[in-house]
């Protein structure tokens, strides 16, 4: 019997951003594991025109949580949306729902953020730190709460090179911060925004790290935990493999090459990849929430959740995998025919955004012109390379992080809940997990059917031959202008067509004199 799923029975457990990336397949991991939980509270805005019911039926009705409605026959019942903004005070929860969850809630998920890297400061701060600053106010009212776990990331410290499982301070006290974004006005906080964040590439790891900094401060008395998971990529073993459904991370980037956008990308090919499968940070969250409410540890453990210190990749070898299942499984009606390349300098990497992004995004501009359409790529293009810019910090540069928590919270697992809760990465093949992630995005992500895939090669067969054309016509184009405007190239074309014209005379006479 696992102790972990045993432990969740019976219980009801709040999620905050149960409906992004994480958070659902945590849900689901949670009603697979123990379908005897007694419910699952989700914090969830209408969002997109959605009422909160239209956003959970979605999610039950997808392919992630298609085998729970077998295992846990009245999961609708189980789970219960209750309408709440992070943004605002109290969440705008109502009272009703508040009481209840105040009485009844035993767990405490928090994955609700904002992981963009160009929010504002203000929002930034508003949701990683404000929102988690309220919810631990919530937490420490409820009675029955045996655990609060935290989701934050591995690169909250990414200032720094080495990074332990501890809470490193920052130059300014979060309440500080907070503070002062009730009363600074937005000009003002953009001014300050470069000091205040440091060496940190953005506002996202800033907060995340006062975030943490907010959980260490305000959690007196509770059972509190840390996940720090790296890059999350998408599921390794469950409930399937390759199960992805946004955009961060990676996957943006394998779409853009996929579809022969990106034909280059500023990165440190020796660097480490360090991404970790959905299903691994799901696992470690879960044993941690089981761990912190019955062991109780002193003091607030962090877990560090990535990959690169015992089973590590490079953005070579996951760079150069990608390209190859791209061969396998090509995505449809692609640009230009896959092939990416990795630039190490400045001047390299303008180079081919110029000559290998602009100008086909240009002369395809022109033919949409010329047939009528509205030119779109160049715009399009300079988006991708601008959102690209904005994740070169992190493949540019390596980690390390400690995982003594991590390895520690592995060895008091029961076998039985190491099997089940599996977060042990030194097991994963990374070219097998690539090409999962390659298919996934190509079936979660773009929708594409596998049928497809010979109209796909069919399609980048006449992009071969479109690129050959191409090159020929630019080839004789560039001859004509050199031969006849230059003395010199003419000189050099004599000499060649006086050398062929050798070359088959010779090869004619001595074909004779042997017949
Ligand atoms: C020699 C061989 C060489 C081989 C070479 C091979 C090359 C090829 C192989 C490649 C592999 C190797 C290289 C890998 C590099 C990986 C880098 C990873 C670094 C990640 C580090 C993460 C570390 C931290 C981890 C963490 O701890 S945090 C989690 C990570 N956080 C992020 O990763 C957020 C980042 N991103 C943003 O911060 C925002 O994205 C931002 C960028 C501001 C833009 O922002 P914006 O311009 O607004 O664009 P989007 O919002 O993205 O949207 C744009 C449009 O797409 C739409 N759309 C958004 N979603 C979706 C969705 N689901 N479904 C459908 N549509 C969607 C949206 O509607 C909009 O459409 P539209 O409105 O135009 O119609
Ligand atoms: N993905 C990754 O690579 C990594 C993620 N993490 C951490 O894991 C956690 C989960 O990340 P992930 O699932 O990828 O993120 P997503 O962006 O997929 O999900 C964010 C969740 O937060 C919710 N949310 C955002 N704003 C509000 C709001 N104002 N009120 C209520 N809910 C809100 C979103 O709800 P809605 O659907 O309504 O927008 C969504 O459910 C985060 O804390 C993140 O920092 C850490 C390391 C890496």
């Amino acid at each position: 019997m696992s102790m972990i799923a045993a432990f969740y029975g019976g219980k009801s457990i709040l999620i905050t951003g149960a409906t992004g990336f994480l958070g659902k397949v945590l849900m689901e991991k949670l009603f697979r594991t123990s379908p005897d939980l007694k419910i699952i509270y989700i914090l969830v805005r209408s969002k997109a025109g959605q009422t909160l019911q239209q956003r959970v039926f979605q999610i039950l009705n997808s392919k992630l949580f298609e085998n729970i409605k077998e295992i846990c026959p009245n999961v609708h019942e189980k789970i219960r949306p209750i309408s709440a903004d992070l943004n605002q005070h109290d969440f705008g929860i109502s009272k009703e729902d508040m009481e209840e969850l105040l009485s009844s809630t035993n767990i405490i998920f928090h994955c609700a953020a904002t992981v963009r890297f160009d929010d504002p400061l203000r929002h930034a701060v508003q949701l990683n730190v404000t929102a988690t600053q309220q919810l631990l106010l919530m937490a420490s009212q409820m009675p029955k709460l045996e655990a609060f776990i935290h989701l934050s990331t591995a690169f909250s410290n990414c200032n720094l090179k080495h990074i332990d499982e501890v809470i490193y301070p920052c130059s300014v006290e979060p309440k500080k911060i907070i503070d002062s974004m009730e009363w600074l006005d937005d000009a003002i906080i953009d001014e300050i925004t470069p000091k205040l964040i440091g060496d940190r590439p953005n506002t996202y790891t800033y907060t995340k790290a006062l975030g943490e900094i907010v959980v260490q401060q305000e959690s007196e008395n509770m059972n509190v935990a840390i996940i720090r998971p790296s890059i999350v990529g998408p599921t390794w073993q469950e409930p399937f493999p390759g199960w992805v459904d946004n955009l961060n991370g990676p996957s943006g980037i394998i779409i853009a090459a996929g579809k022969g956008f990106l034909r280059s990308i500023r990165a440190t090919p020796t660097a480490v990849a360090d991404l970790i499968p959905a299903d691994t940070v799901v696992n470690l969250t879960l044993a941690a929430g089981w761990y912190t409410a019955v062991h109780r540890p002193k003091s607030t453990l962090i877990y560090h959740c990535t990959s690169g210190n015992l089973n590590p990749c490079n953005w070579l070898k996951m760079g150069l995998h990608v390209l190859a299942t791209f061969e396998k499984v090509p995505f449809e009606k692609a640009f230009r025919r896959p092939n990416a390349d990795f630039t190490t300098t400045n001047f390299t990497t303008h180079y081919w955004n110029a000559v290998s992004h602009r100008v086909p995004a240009i002369i395809y501009d022109c033919y949409l012109r010329l047939t009528g359409r509205k030119p779109r790529v160049l715009k399009l293009m300079n988006r991708l390379l601008r959102n690209i810019s904005m994740l070169e910090y992190f493949i540019n540069r390596s980690w390390e992080w400690s995982t003594h928590n991590t390895e520690m919270l592995m060895s008091v697992l029961s076998p039985e809940d190491q099997r089940i809760f599996n977060f042990d990465v030194r097991q994963l093949n990374w070219l097998e997990y690539i090409e999962n992630y390659v298919l996934g995005v190509k079936k979660y992500l773009l929708k594409e059917d596998m049928a497809g895939i010979p109209e796909a090669r069919q399609h980048l067969k006449r992009l071969r031959n479109i690129h050959y054309l191409f090159n020929i016509a630019l080839f004789f184009i560039i001859w004509r202008l050199l031969v006849a405007r230059w003395q010199m190239a003419r000189n050099v074309w004599f000499f060649i067509v006086s050398f062929c014209y050798k070359f088959l005379s010779y090869f004619r006479a001595s074909s004779t004199l042997k017949l």
